[in-house]
């Protein structure tokens, strides 16, 4: 692979839902080290979309490669073993677990070692213990959650679960983590944090984001490349200006935030 391949390759995806097209001829490139975002307003396809990247849903037509790998191929639960990571729109959190339960359970998926292999070769399992523990700790550190490492999930704020969140997705340290939206139901002083930490992932650890954003601001302040869908079709690709002045895309979606 050259410099300028992309990490993820997307051509032609198509989905349908019974007589709903939900996406139509879709592609793109992710070019590794960019932060991308998924535009569009309510039911435009972008949960389809990392549905199907995920795995969750089989496209209609189309192919998804990521590095050298036809994707189509894997199941949802090798994605993690592929380089690939998620956050929910939801949280996906273990809620009455310790911050560091649920770093540990996020990484425990991606072990070599199985839940009972201490008990068949314990030399191993015990490395693998001690590296996921040293991992968590970097995470904790990067994502400056040291102080409630200890507190259950459940009794943090909204925000705070949603680093946490993030955390778990980084735990199996991927080469490409997709975020859907992130920032939905925060604070300003929140969001703003999460913004910052994406723009650190991508340029101090080298990580890839594909997200699916509905907060203009921080698609426009953080973004490489904007795509916007609408019913379903790509209708602009660029960066974040070329996107805001795209007239479809003020029509499309702009138009609508703004009425
Ligand atoms: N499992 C499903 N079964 C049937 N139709 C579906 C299913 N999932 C999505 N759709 C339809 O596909 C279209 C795209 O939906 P999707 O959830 O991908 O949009 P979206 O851009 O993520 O919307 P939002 O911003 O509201 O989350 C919509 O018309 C939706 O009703």
């Amino acid at each position: 692979m050259t410099a300028v391949d992309p990490l993820l390759s997307i051509r032609g995806l198509n989905m349908r839902f019974g007589g709903v097209k939900a996406l139509t001829d879709v592609s793109m490139d992710v070019a590794p080290g960019s932060i991308v975002s998924i535009i569009g307003p309510n039911g435009a396809g972008k949960t389809t979309f990392f549905n199907m990247i995920c795995r969750l849903y089989e496209p209609s037509a189309g192919q998804i490669r990521f590095q050298d790998r036809d994707l189509l191929h894997c199941k949802p639960h090798d994605l993690a073993g592929q380089g690939i990571s998620r956050t929910f729109q939801n949280l996906a959190l273990f809620r009455h677990g310790t911050v560091v339960d649920n770093l540990l359970v996020g990484m425990h998926a991606h072990l070599k070692s199985g839940v009972f292999g201490g008990a068949w070769y314990w030399g191993r399992t015990s490395r693998e213990e001690c590296m996921a523990r040293e991992r968590v700790e970097t995470i904790i550190e990067f994502l400056e959650i040291e102080e409630i490492r200890h507190q259950p999930v459940s009794t943090l704020s909204y925000g705070l679960q949603k680093r946490v969140e993030l955390g778990r997705a980084l735990a199996t340290q991927p080469k490409l983590l997709l975020l859907d939206e992130m920032v939905s139901g925060m604070n300003h002083e929140e969001t703003e944090d999460i913004a910052r930490f994406v723009l650190d992932l991508r340029d101090e650890l080298g990580i890839t984001v594909l997200m699916i954003e509905h907060d203009m601001d921080v698609v426009m302040d953080i973004s490489d490349t904007v795509h916007v869908l609408n019913f379903g079709c790509m209708i602009a690709s660029g960066t974040p200006a070329e996107v805001a002045g795209n007239p479809a895309v003020v029509e499309a979606y702009l138009g609508v935030a703004k009425s």
